[in-house]
């Protein structure tokens, strides 16, 4: 537990809600609703959504009091990162960034290099730094080290509904790093979200999910409650698992006896 009313600590920043919700496939008339259902607190945002220039601007759909979480879409390398995030930060949208640096196309799998070297440039400039990887641990105390405030691994490919194909090496995360680990993308169900926070997440980012649901803020209300169902699970401390026995739950003795 971080502290007594089980926030979430982000930058110093306390959170109620443990589902961030992504906006990169919504249509932005569907936008509030889906916020408001899930409760999220912190919804991210590419910012070229946020500056189109006359047209529609995802920041007049977002309600008041969301933290955002501009990300760093489009970003090939470490110099585009840190270029996106600082425009972000003049456009208005606060200090926290979520690092996504991709220059695989077909997977969109994170360089988890170039999103080191972005991560120790905003730091230093005072952004709250959330970094997408490929969950690697050794990468991830490096990103401790250069002032990540959350790490956020991948479950799965981007946009995939997947589910948590990267399990172990994310568990090794929440096991070892003393740091909110977020687990981003991949999540199809809100069966694996609740999975990701038994094993300790400290929350979970979703999008596709729930934009490609036939009823997104539905979808959103169930992800909420899969995520507190987790939270609360992970905090009971999950009972053992037994391989491969039986161990009777009622007592066995005098069963059948004459
Ligand atoms: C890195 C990235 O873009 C993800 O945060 C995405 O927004 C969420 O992933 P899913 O769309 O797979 O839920």
């Amino acid at each position: 537990m971080e502290d007594s009313m089980d926030e979430l600590i982000i930058g110093g920043r306390p959170f109620t809600s443990r589902l961030l919700l992504g906006t990169g496939k919504f249509s932005l008339s569907k936008m509030a609703d889906v916020i408001q259902r899930g409760e999220t607190q912190i919804v991210t945002l590419a910012l070229r959504r946020a500056n189109q220039g006359g047209e529609e601007n995802i920041l007049d759909y977002v309600p008041e009091g969301i933290t955002l979480l501009p990300n760093t879409s489009g970003a090939r390398n470490a110099k585009e990162a840190v270029r996106i995030a600082r425009l972000a930060r003049e456009l208005g949208c606060g200090d926290f960034v979520k690092i996504e640096v991709i220059r695989d196309t077909k997977y969109l799998m994170p360089d988890n290099q170039e999103t080191l070297l972005a991560t120790e440039i905003l730091a230093k400039e005072g952004f709250v730094v959330l970094p997408y990887i490929h969950p690697d641990l050794n990468v991830a105390r490096d990103l401790k080290d250069a002032g990540a405030a959350a790490v956020m691994p991948l479950g799965a490919p981007i946009g995939s509904n997947m589910g948590l194909r990267s399990k172990d090496f994310i568990q090794m995360l929440i096991d070892e790093m003393d740091l909110p680990i977020i687990v981003d993308a991949g999540i199809g169900k809100p069966s694996q979200a609740c999975e990701a926070m038994e094993m300790g997440a400290a929350a979970v980012l979703v999008n596709t999910a729930v934009a490609t649901a036939q009823d997104p803020a539905a979808m959103a209300a169930a992800f909420k409650l899969a995520v507190e169902s987790g939270r609360q699970a992970y905090l009971a401390g999950l009972g053992r698992v037994l391989n491969l026995t039986a161990q009777a739950s009622s007592p066995l003795t005098g069963f059948l006896e004459a």
